[in-house]
């Protein structure tokens, strides 16, 4: 039976690292300020930004969200990115993904400044974190998030096996350039490889990393004996149950260690959103912070 890693607990301590780093942010008048653009209704969205405002709350960064009906025009999204570009009190601006379908994303993540792109997405800092370069930059909170996850968690990655399923801007793109900065072999699984290379590939993973919104796409019988498994998904079943893209209860008789749904990635991403929130706020004050997850 799968240890089953406590990404609600992980990211309680991280929150607290982050609160500390706050604090001493206010002691030189600065407060963390992070504005979340919603536009539409994603359920996943809706998720995140409730939650998100609960925790952001307790370590003291001041979040608001501004919401947008699904009928809303890129101009004036656009305009509104402009303006708070240009406010001083917003380190972080981010834009919920997906966006309706009159937006280009594109324009959207190239609108907004680099230094306050909490997500990481802008060319810039995508560019930065594939190029592997030094010095500080946003890096995508859910993969970043793992990554921290799978140090607490004590798990080795230089030379294993690593399989990332899903190549999304949001996670398995970024996960892909994490781990193999990490020094691990890492292979980017997607909607085109086929279901028995997919099987194939698992079964030689170590660890396996799943982003696809795909219910069930990974089963007990797929993984290598000892795998720790990452799910990402967040899927809510017709019945009202949230459930990730892995069999939970055939993949815990056969992993050593796995990411439960709810409980695991999500609460994760949200702690380190605000730790990427309070670290551009340091940024944008010149102010030298620790690095927070050193510290868990
Ligand atoms: N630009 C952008 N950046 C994102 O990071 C982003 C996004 N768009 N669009 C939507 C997805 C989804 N996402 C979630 C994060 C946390 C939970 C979360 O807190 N999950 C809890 C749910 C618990 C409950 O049921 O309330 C858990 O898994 O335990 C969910 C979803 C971030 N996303």
């Amino acid at each position: 039976m799968a240890k089953i890693i406590d990404g609600k607990a992980i990211a309680k301590k991280l929150r607290a690292v982050v609160k500390a780093q706050t604090e001493q942010l206010k002691q030189k008048g600065v407060i963390p300020g992070l504005v979340v653009i919603l536009i539409g209704n994603d359920p996943a969205s809706e998720i995140y930004v409730r939650n998100k405002e609960r925790a952001a709350e307790k370590v003291g960064v001041n979040a608001r969200t501004i919401k947008y009906p699904a009928s809303a025009t890129e101009a004036e999204v656009l305009a509104k990115i402009e303006a708070l570009n240009q406010d001083e009190q917003v380190d972080a601006i981010l834009v919920q993904s997906p966006m309706p379908a009159q937006f280009n994303s594109e324009v959207i993540q190239a609108a907004i400044s680099p230094a306050k792109d909490v997500d990481g997405f802008h060319p810039l800092n995508i560019g930065k974190l594939f190029a592997n370069r030094s010095g500080y930059y946003p890096v995508a909170n859910t993969p970043r998030g793992i990554m921290t996850m799978l140090k607490h968690e004590g798990v080795a990655l230089a030379g294993k096996n690593i399989l990332v399923v899903g190549r999304s801007i949001l996670v398995g793109r970024p996960m892909f350039a994490l781990l193999e900065r990490a020094n691990a072999t890492v292979t980017l699984a997607h909607r085109y490889t086929p279901i028995d290379t997919l099987k194939l590939l698992a079964q030689q993973a170590d660890v396996v990393i799943v982003a696809t919104g795909v219910v069930n796409l990974i089963q007990g019988s797929d993984l290598k004996a000892g795998a720790v498994v990452i799910d990402v998904g967040i899927n809510r079943l017709a019945d009202g149950k949230l459930v990730g893209d892995v069999d939970f209860s055939s993949a815990s008789q056969v992993a050593s260690a796995i990411t439960p749904v709810p409980g695991g990635v999500g609460p994760m991403t949200i702690a380190t959103l605000l730790q990427t929130t309070v670290e551009l706020a340091g940024q944008h004050h010149d102010i030298e912070m620790e690095q927070a997850w050193q510290n868990i």
